[in-house]
């Protein structure tokens, strides 16, 4: 038996199913992602299912998240079926003030995850969508959310409260950060490898969507991305953090609401500053001036909100690359690393080169006081570890 994990990023989908041992999840019997979901465009669907890697160009239609949906069904129906899936484990982003842990998913829960759709909208509206085509597809099987925000449900309230009125903060308007399942799963790796992770600790994912987290004795006490998935560092097509007093202007201006959600959320920045696109590995084969300053105020970010994050956690001890970008961008670490030497960071070049994303390595050099290490996420995997752990489904192999 197997836990199929979902998980809709802002660009991705990503899916795999893990078999169960004694309660534990084990490396993925069929996994694969979905990219390249524009709408009209051509998504790539890439598989891998046992040894045989395989690869499908698909039309993405005018919803290319409803279209991977449908494609992933057919998938598993073919691909999938001597696997026998028992539960589906969702990355669900947000779960606000009231889901402080992974739930059971119940036409309540649904009820309750919607009105967070405006605060994640290139992730939330997947998320639940994913939830409701498997409540279809495979019904009667429990559906499980796994949140992003669980993990820094216990940030201190200095971090979490915005400075407004208790009115307006008792309403839930408060910072819940996101990434956490991928922080998870980072703490883990960390630990299983022998790295001093219960130190202080600075992980950044760096993927499409972007945020740091700083955590001490394995908790989230700090991270860049706060009530709604745009806050903090520039990410693929999200600003990160703007003066507030920007959104007023706009206001004034006569912007509505959809078109300043589109604008912070579908056009900054890595795309709207270089006016090229959202892939780092475009904007390095790129020559345009655009690009490489794109590339520069992503790099910039990462360095000052590192500081920032440091400053919380009142020194370094360990610093953690992710995601997309964090695990396959070299040039990103090293430049990022330079500019963190002042705290004592210090690349080993040749390990640098060597992470490649497939697997964690340390990348510090010997006279470094700061250990740093690559670890390849698996956000799906943490999942679907939780879900076990929810349903305490019985292990069969
Ligand atoms: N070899 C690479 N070099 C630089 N950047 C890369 C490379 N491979 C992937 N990326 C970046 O990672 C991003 C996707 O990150 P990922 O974490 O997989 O996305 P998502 O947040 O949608 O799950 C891509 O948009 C691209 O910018
Ligand atoms: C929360 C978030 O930004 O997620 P992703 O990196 O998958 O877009
Ligand atoms: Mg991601």
């Amino acid at each position: 038996m197997g836990i199929l994990s979902v998980n809709a990023g802002s660009s991705t989908l990503k899916f795999a199913i893990y078999p169960l041992q004694d309660g534990e999840v084990q490396p993925a019997l069929l996994s694969g992602s979905f990219e390249g979901l524009e709408p009209k465009g051509q998504m790539q669907l890439s598989w891998t299912s046992g040894t045989r890697r395989q690869q499908r160009e698909l039309a993405a239609g005018n919803d290319p998240f409803a279209q991977a949906l449908v494609s992933l069904s057919e998938l598993l129906e073919t691909e999938g079926k001597a696997l026998r899936i028992e539960a589906v484990a969702h990355r669900v982003v947000h779960g606000g003030a009231h889901f402080r842990d992974s739930v059971l998913v119940s036409a309540d829960v649904l009820k309750a995850l919607q009105p967070l759709c405006p605060l994640a909208p290139l992730h939330q509206p997947h998320n639940l969508e994913g939830i409701r085509n498997f409540m279809r597809v495979l019904p009667g099987l429990p559906q499980v959310a796994c949140f992003d925000t669980a993990f820094h449900a216990h940030l201190p309230e200095v971090e979490y409260a915005f400075a407004l009125p208790k009115a307006v903060r008792d309403e839930g308007v408060r910072r819940y950060g996101f990434h956490g399942l991928s922080y998870q799963f980072i703490l883990g790796e960390l630990r299983r490898h022998g790295a001093p992770a219960s130190g202080r600790l600075l992980m950044a994912h760096l993927g499409n969507g972007a945020s740091l987290c700083a955590a001490r004795e394995g908790r989230s006490i700090a991270t860049t991305m706060g009530f709604s998935a745009v806050e903090g560092l520039m990410m693929g097509t999200r600003c990160g953090t703007l003066d507030p007093g920007v959104l007023l202007y706009l206001m004034e201006q006569g912007w509505t609401h959809d078109r300043i959600q589109k604008l912070l959320y579908k056009e900054s920045g890595l795309l709207g500053v270089s006016g090229l696109t959202a892939d780092m590995r475009r904007l390095r084969d790129s020559d345009s001036a655009e690009a490489k300053l794109a590339i520069d105020m992503f790099t910039y970010h990462v360095v000052r909100e590192s500081g920032a994050l440091t400053a919380c956690l009142g020194g370094l001890d360990v610093l953690a690359f992710s995601g997309g970008i964090g695990e396959h961008d070299a040039r990103l670490r090293a430049d990022a690393a330079e500019r963190l030497a002042y705290l004592g960071v210090r690349l080993d070049e040749q390990a640098n080169a060597r992470a490649t994303g497939n697997e964690v390595l340390p990348i510090h050099a010997a006279d470094s006081s700061v250990q740093v290490w690559v670890v390849p996420t698996d956000e799906g995997r943490v999942a679907a570890q939780d879900a076990a752990r929810l349903l305490a489904l019985p292990a069969n192999g």
